[in-house]
């Protein structure tokens, strides 16, 4: 198991630790569960869907990185295959506030990149952030998502974020999590540049059209992607590395010792994720960043 996971599993009650053991135990946890692992979890423990969210919530939480508040936010997302899906805040020493990532950004990005078509609902162990109602007010699954908070009724997105503001202001009918392909093509054999184009043709960037994607090399040698996902009140957008981040994160592996890295983004873009990414990556003692403008 991670040594990340060991004081959360501790605390769990035993009939979900004896059920976690054998996936928590493997190397690859991905810190997600396929919808067949979430039946055999809820049969074993006797919980039901939302009972076991709530109880998997100091899991999540123990993924969050955070040098700056040492606050643990832990999320779990559901997407409507059933599939449950951790996230957790990631904070970056020596980097700009702006590239935090929240707990719920983390989830439903990392539900997004895991290919979840949209998602059902999130469980927070404390009360969404406006920039994450916000957010998530940019998901396919609209004001309709439900959000589980401890000590309270479930309730829709709708209900945290009335007279909200979203894509449909700016008559945007493309959501975050709609399957998209911008069909991008480049001229390369660099497998890390063809998953950062891959990434770059699912991004969601409907309002300013600057598409882009990134590809993270680990220090096992394992790639990460990630898309960018713009927002309709624009501050709240997700860059393309803090949804990689968020995935090799969650993966199990360290943000600090990421080897090579591929941006790519349209030539002149609108919006342009080359700077930030470039200071953020050497916050993280990564100084190898390609650039690829299509
Ligand atoms: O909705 C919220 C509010 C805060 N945080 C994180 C961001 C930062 O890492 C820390 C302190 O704000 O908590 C979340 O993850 N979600
Ligand atoms: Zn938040």
């Amino acid at each position: 198991m991670h040594t990340r996971f060991i004081d959360a599993f501790a605390g769990l009650p035993a009939s979900l630790q004896s059920a976690l053991e054998p996936i928590l135990s493997h190397d690859d946890f991905p810190a997600m569960f396929t919808a067949e692992q979430v039946g055999q979890l809820k049969s074993t423990t006797r919980l039901d869907d939302a009972a076991l969210a709530f109880a998997l919530l100091p899991l999540a939480a123990a993924c969050s990185l955070t040098p700056i508040s040492h606050f643990h936010v832990g999320a779990v997302a559901r997407g409507v295959s059933g599939n449950l899906y951790f996230g957790a805040n990631m904070e970056f020493s020596g980097a700009s506030m702006q590239q935090t990532v929240h707990a719920e950004q983390s989830a439903v990005t990392h539900a997004w990149m895991r290919g979840e078509p949209r998602l059902a609902s999130i469980t927070v162990n404390y009360t969404p952030c406006g920039h994450c109602r916000q957010f998530m007010n940019e998901l396919n699954s609209g004001t309709e998502l439900a959000i589980h908070l401890p000590e309270r009724a479930v309730a829709s997105l709708g209900d945290y974020l009335p007279y909200s503001f979203g894509p449909r202001d700016l008559e945007i009918e493309t959501l975050l999590m709609d399957k998209v392909d911008h069909g991008y093509h480049i001229e390369s054999q660099d497998a890390l540049a063809l998953q950062a184009l891959d990434a770059c043709n699912q991004s969601h960037a409907p309002y300013s059209q600057s598409h882009s994607g990134i590809a993270l090399e680990s220090a096992s040698g394992k790639v990460f992607t990630g898309r960018y996902a713009e927002n309709a009140a624009f501050n709240p957008s997700l860059p393309p590395l803090q949804a990689a981040l968020v995935v090799l994160n969650l993966a199990g592996e360290d943000c600090l010792k990421i080897r090579r890295a591929v941006l790519i983004e349209r030539p002149h873009p609108l919006v342009s994720q080359f700077d930030a990414t470039r200071a953020t990556l050497a916050a993280l003692d990564c100084h190898s960043l390609v650039h690829i403008q299509l």
